[in-house]
């Protein structure tokens, strides 16, 4: 069985440049009825869906460039399927003529759409062919496209127009669609920022450029998966026992904050790891053990030796001794830079540009995981290179990569849609999660997941490089997962369990761990065993 290939997005730049070629070599307009006829395929199934097409209105707003010529000729191969074609040109010359594509406008006239200078009321699609990939500068929505009919689905052809394919930034107005038929590759300004906002569903129509488009981890935005997600957390080998199943130690809560102990020790018990090794204050091994009898807890931790990742931060007491607490995971991964380490909440505001120097230099693999308001603070503390500052930017996907890969540590930027980035620039986005999960302490069950995932894939790796020492090398060397890949794939568990207990009527951070044991469990041995009872 070949497993079917994770989803990407690149920038309207790149599915510009991969163009270029076919357009070199006179296949433009080829393409551009490709992607008409994809449009239109897309315009007929949003119809079908209202009601019966023949008699059906559909207008476009046309820009002057491709974007509107893909709107003509799409709506020239629907007026052959008995809809009324209505193409409003947005822009005009001096003598009053409409300026648009010209063998687009042919066609439709041809095939007998017309031209109007508002859209009618009677329309059941609106095509926005305005502005696609060369949208520069700002955009002044037309007076045509104020006020469009109330009942009319807006269809966005290829972007969303005021909408920045590169980055997602929405620059002067913006339309919202409910659908966006994308052309080639997604687009990352679809999936990102505002822009993702406005594009409603997106719907990718395949026009050949596959073999152009850019293949390096570092220039696509990769969107994580089901699938994607079971290949990287696998289901634990049959001869398998704790120690290879991955050991945690997670350093979280305090005598302030004992919740944050449990939830982060429950998330990593939950997401597979053969053991969970709390390290804190007398108050949170007592509600660790409580809760967990099979965690095993201490005030100092597991021994560095024997830990494949290591989870600092959830709930430490920065009043207290949280920074003491932070430096001995610091010192016990530096010990054993096998181990890798997350760094979540308190210890986000603990960390130092030092600490991520030594880190990086000695090879460890850093996963920090902030929200918009700890990394508003984070880079500010630790600041992007060559940015202004923390704040909000428009192109939130380059600072990260920028902050990545100055200081060597992967970042997983939580929020509606979060994002991994690690330092060469590999990136990914959640293709789950919703509002659920935007309640205290679900961030701490998601650090005890991570250190879980990748706690197991550091186990994985050991046990692998032992096997190659013992056939001196013979061993079939097996793909790699990289560092954000199992970042990504963790929080698509907690995602994939938040939407799953919310479906179950459940809404609190303190049922997730549970939520992501059946999800695990069903990923690795199918529904009838990811079953619970609770
Ligand atoms: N190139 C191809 O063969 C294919 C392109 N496809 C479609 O084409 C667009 C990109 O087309 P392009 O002509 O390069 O750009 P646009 O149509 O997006 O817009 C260019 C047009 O608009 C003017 N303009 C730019 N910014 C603004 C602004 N802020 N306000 C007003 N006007 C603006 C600019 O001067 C040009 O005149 C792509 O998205 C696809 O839809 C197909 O995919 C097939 C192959
Ligand atoms: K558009």
């Amino acid at each position: 069985m070949t497993a079917s290939p994770t989803p990407f997005a690149v920038t309207g730049s790149a599915v510009r440049a991969a163009e270029e070629p076919l357009l070199a070599a006179g296949q433009g307009a080829a393409l551009m009825r490709c992607a008409a006829w994809g449009l239109a395929q897309h315009v007929l199934r949003v119809l079908r869906g209202r009601g019966p097409v023949a008699g059906a209105t559909v207008a476009a707003l046309v820009g002057t460039g491709n974007n509107g010529g893909d709107a003509l000729w799409a709506l020239a191969l629907l007026r052959r399927r008995g809809v009324a074609a209505v193409a409003v040109p947005i822009a005009r010359d001096e003598h009053g003529a409409p300026r648009w594509h010209a063998e687009g406008w042919a066609a439709l006239r041809a095939a007998g759409g017309t031209a109007a200078d508002v859209v009618p009321a009677r329309a059941d699609v609106v095509v926005d062919g305005m502005l696609g990939t060369g949208f520069r500068g700002e955009f002044a929505v037309p007076d045509a496209a104020r006020g469009l009919p109330a009942g009319a689905a807006v269809v966005a052809c290829d972007v969303p127009s005021g909408v920045d394919a590169d980055t997602g930034e929405v620059r002067g107005g913006g339309v919202r669609a409910e659908v966006t038929v994308t052309f080639g590759a997604l687009k990352t300004g679809l999936l990102l920022g505002d822009g993702a906002d406005l594009a409603g569903d997106v719907r990718l129509v395949d026009i050949g450029l596959g073999p152009h488009l850019p293949s390096a981890p570092p220039e696509r935005l990769r969107v994580m998966d089901g699938p994607t997600a079971a290949r990287l957390h696998p289901a634990p080998a049959a001869d398998g026992h704790k120690y290879t199943r991955g050991v945690v130690g997670v350093v979280a809560g305090s005598a302030r904050y004992p919740g944050a102990a449990v939830l982060s020790t429950s998330g990593a018990l939950e997401a597979g790891a053969g053991m969970a090794h709390h390290a804190g204050p007398a108050t949170t091994r007592a509600a660790v053990v409580t809760a967990h009898p099979e965690a095993l807890v201490s005030a100092e931790g597991p021994a560095p030796e024997r830990t494949d990742a290591w989870v600092v931060g959830p709930g430490l007491d920065t009043e207290d001794d949280a920074r003491e607490r932070f430096i001995r995971v610091r010192d016990a991964v530096l010990a054993n830079p096998r181990a890798a380490l997350v760094v979540d909440a308190s210890a986000l505001t603990l960390v130092t540009a030092e600490d991520l120097a030594a880190l990086r230099d000695a090879g460890a693999r850093v996963v920090l995981t902030p929200h918009a308001g700890e990394w508003a603070r984070l880079t500010e503390r630790i600041p992007v290179p060559g940015a202004d500052g923390a704040g909000h930017a428009p192109d939130e996907l380059a600072r990260l990569r920028a902050w990545s890969a100055a200081h060597g540590a992967a970042v997983l930027l939580k929020g509606p849609r979060t994002l991994v980035v690690a330092p060469d620039g590999e990136a990914w986005l959640m293709g789950e999660g919703g509002p659920e999960l935007g309640v205290g302490g679900t961030g701490d069950v998601l650090s005890g997941v991570l250190g879980a995932v990748l706690a197991a894939d550091a186990a994985r790796r050991a046990r692998a490089a032992e096997e190659e020492g013992a056939t001196c090398g013979a061993g079939e060397v097996e793909h790699v997962p990289t560092l954000a890949s199992l970042a990504a794939a963790a929080a698509w568990l907690h995602a994939r369990a938040g939407a799953d207990q919310a479906r179950a009527g459940r809404m609190t951070a303190g049922t997730l761990p549970a939520a992501v044991g059946g999800t695990v469990a069903r990923m690795w041995w199918g529904e009838a065993r990811g079953t619970r009872a609770d």
